[in-house]
């Protein structure tokens, strides 16, 4: 897998030049004795849930870390107060080197930059069939990120009560994106389990699940994570949305092994940060056609000297239309936000 953003270990953070003197470093640098390692399940205003030893505790980050250095999913190491008591504070000393991390931009066209989730291995993008209508930009989007951080995907389509999931997931076919279909009826959730159902798939995994206030996100995370107790909300009859019920990322602990990591009702997600090399390398055969492209080609329709236009005038894998087709829709989904901003219900 590929690893991305910081690498700091411990006997970076605390390491200033020495005034006057250039001295390469050595290893013998200042380090933290004793210091153990934690997991990140939540940030709340500079405050950091991390699970250490067993226990959930506090932490604030040490100052040599900057602002927004840590997000949910980081491997840190801690030192300090570890009790887990009421009214103590550990500190995150370090970070470990980030598997994968995914991230958002604040526009499509660059801006600024923020990480949201690391080491997660996979994307779980939920949709509803219907109750809110499935919208494929903002699924396209989702999958970008994704393929962007070095992630896995899994679709997980919602409501199949309401409507019936192949037209949807006809769309996603080429791409060999795997799907779960779920329903809740009165007593269960048809789709959570046995054999290909979500908690298999999530099973021993570290799974962002992203999907749009109101697809029935909750619902799920709820049957999955005893105790989660994720706030369940309605969803409005006339905007067809839910209330965005939960607001910050967390990382909650599956019975048997492997986290869910639930974001917030996700509005847009800026893609500005996306190099397109990196989407088409989830796609090895694509990928090794745009090998032949001239540099800096964006692959799309008619790019001049697109590779892939080349491979499809020719006779070939009747499959590689569609794909390339699918995947050129997936790029073209970076430009552009997801859809007009709408005001949040309740708002004048
Ligand atoms: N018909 C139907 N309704 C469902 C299903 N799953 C969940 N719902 C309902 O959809 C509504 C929204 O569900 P939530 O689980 O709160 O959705 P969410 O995605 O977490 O939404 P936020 O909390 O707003 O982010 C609730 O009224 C659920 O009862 C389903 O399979 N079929």
């Amino acid at each position: 897998m590929r690893s991305r953003g910081t690498d700091l270990d411990e006997s970076d953070v605390r390491v200033r030049p020495r005034r006057g003197g250039s001295r390469p470093r050595t290893k013998q640098r200042p380090a933290y004795a004793g210091a153990v390692e934690g997991f990140v399940t939540g940030v709340n205003r500079g405050r950091y849930d991390v699970l250490a030893e067993g226990r959930a505790v506090i932490a604030v980050t040490a100052r040599e870390l900057g602002r927004g250095g840590v997000v949910v999913g980081d491997r840190v190491r801690l030192v300090g107060d570890l009790s887990g008591a009421r009214d103590t504070l550990a500190r995150i000393v370090s970070v470990a080197e980030r598997e994968t991390l995914l991230r958002r931009s604040s526009e499509d066209t660059g801006g600024v930059e923020r990480a949201l989730v690391a080491n997660a291995d996979q994307l779980v993008v939920v949709t509803a069939l219907a109750d809110p209508e499935p919208r494929t930009r903002m699924v396209d989007r989702c999958l970008v990120a994704a393929f962007d951080a070095g992630m896995d995907t899994l679709l997980c389509l919602t409501k199949s009560d309401l409507a019936p999931a192949e037209p949807f997931l006809a769309g996603y076919d080429p791409l060999d994106v795997p799907a779960v279909v779920t329903q809740r009826t009165e007593s269960q959730i048809v789709g959570l389990d046995g054999e290909g159902g979500l908690r298999e798939l999530l099973a021993g995994r570290i799974s962002v699940l992203m999907g749009h206030s109101g697809v029935g996100k909750s619902t799920l995370v709820n049957a999955l994570v005893p105790h989660a107790q994720r706030a369940v909300g309605h969803v409005n009859a006339v905007t067809g949305r839910g209330r965005h019920t939960s607001t910050s990322a967390v990382a909650l602990a599956l019975p048997g092994g492997g986290w869910v990591i639930d974001t917030p009702g996700v509005r847009s997600l800026g893609l500005g940060h996306v190099d397109v090399a990196d989407v088409i390398a989830a796609f090895p055969d694509l990928a090794e056609i745009t090998t032949a492209c001239p540099r800096g080609c964006t692959h799309l329709a008619g790019a001049p000297g697109c590779a892939l236009d080349v491979a499809l005038a020719r006779p070939a894998d009747p499959r590689l239309a569609a794909r390339v087709e699918s995947l050129r829709r997936l790029l073209s989904s970076r430009l552009g936000e997801d859809e007009p901003a709408r005001r949040p219900e309740g708002t004048a």
